[in-house]
């Protein structure tokens, strides 16, 4: 995986006739193709021929040399027409996805197994991925729901004393693409102005540049259940606390509290603190009755994180509907989304979310402020939600809608995740308030 200087770039391109923002923000390195004047894209195709001689070609021409580096074998084709070329590891393939960009330095496992990235590429903004490796503790799920994974720089070794797999082992297992040397500052920018963009991974030479972005502009995510395809087929219960060694609370009951989760694409680490709070928990699938979860008179009950547009899910806020203002409840993420659809108020498209482990949050309520981890591309508007319901906290970066809670109804919600993981540990105590609004229920 050592990169030669020849091939430590890998360049992009602006297919005709699309919206191209590639004059205004060249790459170093890249290669630029302007969408409509002829003469500059002649111009330009002429760099290209140039380049391709050379060996940032992306079809791999196999001439029988041996060469220690690889050369560029996938395309990374956006829905705004640019092209750019990398290396794989990983699957091979072609897959269509949503590409967003995750700022968090450390915690790729977690990342790859957390569920609400069905249907999404993620864009690492840390240069350097794939160091530590893989264990079998760091997952957050038992599967990797995500489309694929993109990075800048391939670490050649891995070094840490819980490591089991290499990164690029672990995917080919799991079938899932990942794609490395393309300039993921480049892709970050440009998500960043444009907002995210749907794009298509491909390591298949035979299909065209054009047929790609075909299929990426024909892909569509708003409005898609991704819910169903991630959570689980049976209720079933969970008693993991989080191991003694990475434990920071001490002063731990066990069982007290009876939860029920629902399990929208639910991340094991909610699990477990709530386990480590002194929960019993019985996680239900997405679709599992009301009436059943209240027949079960829990103490609590938890709407999970999970993927996709919180508006395709109606069925999901009809059964939070149906739940809250009966028992205490706590919403992530997701579980928040539908909280707020459930009271009444709507949720919206940002322009490229949140994704990161490095997100300062404001709790109106005591003016304190936490670096939040946080995964989402939706948002409730808080202009319409009902009287009554409190903002109770906000990003600091845009002022969006961070966190509710409606004391009539025993209900609080975060936008982001307590739980971390991967992430700064700052916000745990959002556990622990669930747990005193379930201990004054009980009063
Ligand atoms: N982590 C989550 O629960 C994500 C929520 C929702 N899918 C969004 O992107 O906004």
């Amino acid at each position: 995986m050592a990169m030669s200087p020849a091939t430590a770039s890998a360049p992009f391109r602006c297919l005709s006739g699309t919206k191209s923002r590639c004059a205004a923000q060249p790459s170093p390195n890249s290669v630029v193709v302007a969408a409509s004047p002829v003469s500059l894209r002649s111009r330009a195709i002429g760099v290209l021929a140039k380049v391709a001689s050379g060996v940032q070609s992306a079809s791999v021409v196999d001439d029988g040399a041996q060469r220690p580096w690889k050369l560029s074998d996938a395309r990374l084709v956006l829905e705004d027409g640019s092209v750019w070329r990398a290396k794989s590891f990983g699957a091979s393939g072609t897959q269509v996805g949503e590409v967003v960009f995750n700022t968090s330095l450390t915690g790729y496992q977690e990342i790859l197994t957390d569920p609400s990235y069905a249907g999404q590429f993620v864009l690492m903004t840390n240069p350097h991925i794939g160091n530590t490796g893989v264990n079998p503790d760091d997952e957050e799920s038992n599967q990797c729901f995500l489309g694929g994974l993109i990075i800048r720089n391939l670490s050649i070794c891995t070094s840490n004393w819980r490591c089991t797999e290499t990164l690029e082992e672990y995917l080919i297992k799991r079938n899932i693409m990942g794609i490395y040397d393309v300039d993921t500052r480049a892709i970050t920018r440009r998500l960043r102005e444009d907002g995210s963009l749907i794009g298509v991974l491909s390591t298949d030479q035979s299909r065209t540049d054009n047929e790609l972005l075909k299929m990426a502009q024909n892909w569509k995510i708003v409005g898609v259940d991704l819910i169903s395809g991630v959570t689980c087929d049976a209720p079933y219960e969970w008693s993991d606390k989080t191991d003694s060694d990475w434990e920071f609370k001490r002063d731990q009951s066990n069982g007290t509290f009876h939860v029920v989760a629902y399990d929208f694409g639910i991340k094991h680490n909610i699990l477990r603190r709530l386990t480590s709070y002194g929960c019993k928990i019985t996680v239900v699938p997405a679709n599992w009755p009301a009436s059943e979860v209240l027949n079960l008179k829990p103490d609590g009950v938890l709407f999970s994180n999970g993927p996709g547009d919180p508006a395709a899910v109606p069925y999901a806020v009809k059964t939070v509907q149906e739940i809250i203002g009966k028992v205490p409840v706590f919403g992530i993420c997701m579980g928040h989304q539908l909280i707020g659809q459930a009271l009444g108020g709507k949720t919206f498209k940002m322009k490229f979310g949140h994704h990161g482990g490095n997100h300062p949050v404001c709790d109106l309520r005591s003016g304190r402020v936490d670096i939040s981890a946080q995964n989402h591309n939706y948002a409730v508007d808080p202009k319409s939600l009902p009287e009554g319901v409190k903002v109770t906290h906000i990003n600091l970066n845009d002022d969006s809608c961070a966190g509710l809670q409606y004391p009539k109804m025993k209900l609080m919600s975060l936008q982001y995740h307590p739980e971390s993981s991967p992430g700064p540990h700052d916000s745990d105590t959002a556990f622990g308030e669930f747990i005193e609004l379930m201990k004054s229920n009980r009063l």
